[in-house]
């Protein structure tokens, strides 16, 4: 009896051990244990070779790869939620399927948000790197370090998915009012229990809010929504938090307003050009003016094991020839 071949499975990073060893058992699972990204022929090799591609947030599958004429892809399973590095339309017009690891994230990007939505006005980092890098402190003073207060300002937050929604829950905990642009309101039940108010316009919502959230996917459409021109409807006294991705701010205008003290601050876990960041941002951080993470929303050790099963649960459906629960096609973006 012929023992059946089991299908090839390239992984371009290493993952939390329990994925590993459950993909080992599975599937013929070849992965990246060095952990470095890909290189664009590595992965245009992998294309060729496997049946499923399992690439992350840093890899980019481009219709360069898809079209490949000896492409043997089937699904490319991606680990993350955000699918802005797979051109999905070139991989769906070639046949291949595109799954991705939504929900398990939500409250982990969530809580970071929420965690620099106090840290920015409340100057934290600023604050500790007083003691942690040795700079003089004279102990507690009235007039010293002072930050503004949370409660009873205005966050706007730009999409009002998932992670909006649960950004949303959190700061109205701490008593700050909510305001939201979304391609649509949400349902009327979810706008009460949130008191959360829509604004069609953004434009308008930009003009009024004191701390601007952005939690919505990079997607053709969002690119750049927070263009040079709404950057300058914001606020002086303003913050920004980033935990979405950096390409849906122009990131250069928003680094010149905040330089020119034409918004209050910022606080960004992604970037425009990651991993790349721009040394003026690192500057800025180093004046108290920005708070810079690197991309960390959604890494916590539980969540990263959820999204890895995520994409097990996606491949085994989608070898045994059922629809996988994470697909993603071209209309929804
Ligand atoms: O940023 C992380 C993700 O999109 O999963």
């Amino acid at each position: 009896m012929s023992v059946k071949k089991k299908p090839l499975v390239v992984v371009t990073r290493k993952l939390p051990d329990s994925i590993e060893t459950r993909m080992r058992e599975l599937f013929d699972a070849r992965i990246n244990l060095d952990d470095t990204p890909m290189s664009p022929d590595q992965l245009a090799e992998a294309a060729r070779t496997a049946d499923v591609l399992v690439p992350t947030v840093t890899d980019h599958i481009t219709a360069d790869i898809v079209n490949q004429p000896d492409c043997k892809l089937r699904l490319i399973a991606n680990f993350g939620n955000g699918v802005d590095n797979i051109d999905v339309e070139a991989a769906h017009a070639r046949g291949i399927t595109v799954t991705n690891t939504p929900k398990v994230l939500t409250e982990d990007t969530a809580d970071m948000t929420m965690a620099l939505i106090l840290a920015v006005p409340r100057r934290m980092i600023e604050g500790a790197s007083i003691l942690t890098e040795g700079k003089s402190w004279a102990g507690w003073s009235p007039t010293w370090m002072l930050g503004h207060r949370i409660g009873g300002k205005r966050l706007g937050i730009v999409g009002m998915g998932r992670i909006g929604q649960a950004v949303a829950r959190r700061a109205r905990a701490f008593g700050l009012q909510i305001h939201y642009h979304n391609r649509r309101p949400v349902a009327p039940k979810i706008a009460e229990e949130l008191g959360a108010t829509y604004w069609e316009s953004l434009d308008q919502m930009l003009a009024r809010m004191d701390i601007i959230s952005v939690n919505c996917p990079h997607t053709p459409a969002t690119y750049h929504l927070l263009s040079a021109r709404r950057l300058k409807l914001i606020r002086k006294d303003a913050y920004i938090v980033n935990t979405a991705r950096g390409e849906v701010t122009d990131e250069d205008t928003l680094i010149k307003l905040i330089e020119g003290g034409e918004i209050g601050g910022a606080a960004l876990d992604v970037y425009e050009h990651e991993p790349a960041v721009n040394p003026k941002l690192v500057r800025l951080a180093k004046a108290g003016k920005v708070i810079l993470m690197p991309h960390m929303g959604s890494a916590t050790i539980e969540g990263r094991v959820e999204m890895g099963e995520k994409v097990i649960i996606n491949i085994r459906t989608f070898l045994d020839a059922h629809k996988p629960p994470d697909r993603v096609l071209p209309s929804m973006l």
